[in-house]
C-alpha cells in the first residue's frame, strides 16, 4: 500500500512539473503575438518567416531576419540617366526679345531723339541738341555729322512736321549708320574635312570667356557639335568657368592640367581633338589682355599661328565692353593689326547708353557687329540684326 502511495505521488509531482514547464514556455510567445505590428509590416508579408507564424524580434532572436523579398532593380528605382543637359533658347527672334534691355539703357538717345525732331521749331540750337545726342550716345563724329545733315536736308525739302512721319526719317538715317547691308554671318560651318575655327580674343573682364559659354549655346541651339579651347591659362578659373559652361549644353572642353600653360599647345590641341571628333565649330577662348602689353599681344599672334598649322582661322571675334565706349575703339585698332580681327562683339549693352558705339567701332574697324550681349543670363548673347536694333533704339 505504501508502495502503490508512493508511486501516485510521484507521477503527481511529475505532471504538476510538466503543467509548469508548459505555462512557461507558452506565456512568452503569446505575449508576442499582441504586439503591434511593425510599420508596414501586414499578415503574410515577407517578413513573416516560421511558416505561417508572425514573426517580431525578440531577446535572443538571431538579430538580422533573412530577406526573401524580390531584390528591386536599379531600373525600378528609376535612376536618372546622367547630367541633365539644358535645351538653350532658340536663335531666331533673340534681339526681339531682349528688346526691352536696349530699349531701356538707350532711351536717352532713341526717345530723345524722337522729343527734339517734334519740337514747334527745329531751330539751330535743336539741331544742335541732336547732334550731340548721338555724341553723348557715342556714335563718333565722323557718322553723327552725317546723321545731321541728311535729317536736316530731307526735313527741309518735305517740309514735314508730322511726328510720325519724323520718326521714319530717323529710323532711316540710323539704320544706314549702322550698316544694313554688312555680311554678319559666323563662319561656322564645317570646312571640307575639318571644323570651323572661332578665336575669341579682347582686353580683361570684356566678357570673352562669358561670351564663348553663350556662343556655344547659340550653336547648340542650332543643332551643331561644338569643342571649346580653354586657352586662357592665366587666369585660374577660367577654364573651370567654361567648362561649366560647355557641361550645361553637353559640349566638351580641351583643357590643360596646369596653371600658366603654354594658351597655344591648348588651342591646337582643341583643334585637333575636334577634328578627329568631327565636329563642326572649335571654339576658342584666349585669356585676357590689354593692348599696350607688347609681349602679351604677340603671345596672341602665336596662338593664331600654331592654331594655323592645322589649317586657317575661320572667325576672330574681338569681344569689347560697351560701358568703356571710345576707349574700346583703341583696343580694337591694335587686336585688328595683331589677329586680323573678322567681327565684333559687343557685350554689355544692357548696362549702357551708349548703344551707338555699334556705329562707331564697325565705322573706325571696317569690321561688322556679329553679335552683341544683352546680359548675364545664359542665352543673353544674340546675333546682331540692324533693323530690330534700330527699332528697340526707338520703341
Ligand atoms: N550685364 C552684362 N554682363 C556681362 C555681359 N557679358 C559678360 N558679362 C559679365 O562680365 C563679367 C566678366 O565676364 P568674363 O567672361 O569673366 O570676362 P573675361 O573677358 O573672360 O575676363 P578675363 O578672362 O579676366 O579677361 C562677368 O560678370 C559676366 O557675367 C553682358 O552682355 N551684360
Amino acid at each position: 500500500m505504501e508502495t502503490v502511495e508512493y508511486v501516485i505521488g510521484l507521477i503527481a509531482v511529475i505532471a504538476l512539473a510538466g503543467v509548469g514547464a508548459l505555462v512557461g514556455f507558452v506565456r512568452p510567445r503569446r505575449r508576442r503575438r499582441n504586439l503591434p505590428p511593425r510599420p508596414g509590416q501586414q499578415a503574410g508579408l515577407p517578413g513573416d518567416r516560421r511558416d505561417g507564424e508572425e514573426h517580431l524580434p525578440g531577446v535572443g532572436d538571431d538579430a538580422e531576419v533573412p530577406r526573401d523579398s524580390a531584390t528591386r532593380t536599379v531600373e525600378d528605382v528609376g535612376l536618372p540617366d546622367g547630367p541633365v543637359v539644358e535645351r538653350p533658347a532658340p536663335v531666331l527672334g533673340r534681339l526681339v526679345r531682349l528688346r526691352e534691355r536696349l530699349a531701356r539703357s538707350n532711351s536717352a538717345l532713341g526717345q530723345g531723339l524722337l522729343a527734339l525732331l517734334s519740337r514747334d521749331t527745329l531751330d539751330e540750337a535743336t539741331w544742335e541738341e541732336v547732334e550731340d545726342t548721338l555724341l553723348l550716345a557715342d556714335l563718333g563724329v565722323d557718322p553723327t555729322t552725317r546723321i545731321v545733315d541728311a535729317l536736316r536736308e530731307r526735313v527741309k525739302v518735305l517740309g514735314t512736321r508730322d511726328p510720325a512721319h519724323l520718326r521714319e526719317l530717323l529710323r532711316e538715317e540710323l539704320l544706314t549708320a549702322v550698316g544694313p547691308g554688312m555680311d554678319r554671318t559666323l563662319a561656322t560651318q564645317r570646312q571640307g574635312e575639318r571644323p570651323a575655327v572661332v578665336m575669341v580674343v579682347g582686353v580683361n573682364g570684356t566678357g570673352k570667356t562669358t561670351t564663348v559659354g553663350k556662343l556655344a549655346r547659340l550653336l547648340v541651339a542650332q543643332d551643331k557639335d561644338v569643342v571649346l579651347g580653354a586657352a586662357d591659362t592665366f587666369r585660374a578659373a577660367a577654364a573651370e568657368q567654361l567648362a561649366t559652361w560647355g557641361d550645361r549644353v553637353g559640349v566638351p572642353t580641351v583643357r590643360s592640367d596646369r596653371d600658366g600653360a603654354d594658351p597655344a599647345a591648348v588651342a591646337f590641341d582643341a583643334v585637333k581633338q575636334g577634328t578627329e571628333a568631327e565636329v563642326d565649330v572649335v571654339l576658342i577662348d584666349t585669356a585676357g589682355r590689354l593692348q599696350n602689353k607688347v609681349g602679351l599681344m604677340d603671345e596672341l599672334g602665336k596662338v593664331k599661328r600654331v592654331v594655323e598649322r592645322h589649317g586657317p582661322v575661320d572667325e576672330v571675334l574681338l569681344v569689347l565692353d560697351a560701358t568703356t565706349g571710345q576707349n574700346g575703339l583703341r583696343q580694337a585698332a591694335v587686336f585688328s593689326e595683331v589677329v586680323d580681327v573678322t567681327g565684333i562683339v559687343l557685350t554689355k549693352l544692357d548696362g549702357t547708353a551708349k548703344g551707338g558705339i555699334v556705329v562707331a567701332v564697325q565705322q573706325s574697324l571696317g569690321v561688322p557687329v556679329k553679335l552683341i550681349g544683352l546680359g548675364e543670363g545664359a542665352d543673353d548673347l544674340a546675333p546682331f540684326e540692324p533693323e530690330a536694333f534700330v527699332d528697340a533704339l526707338l520703341s
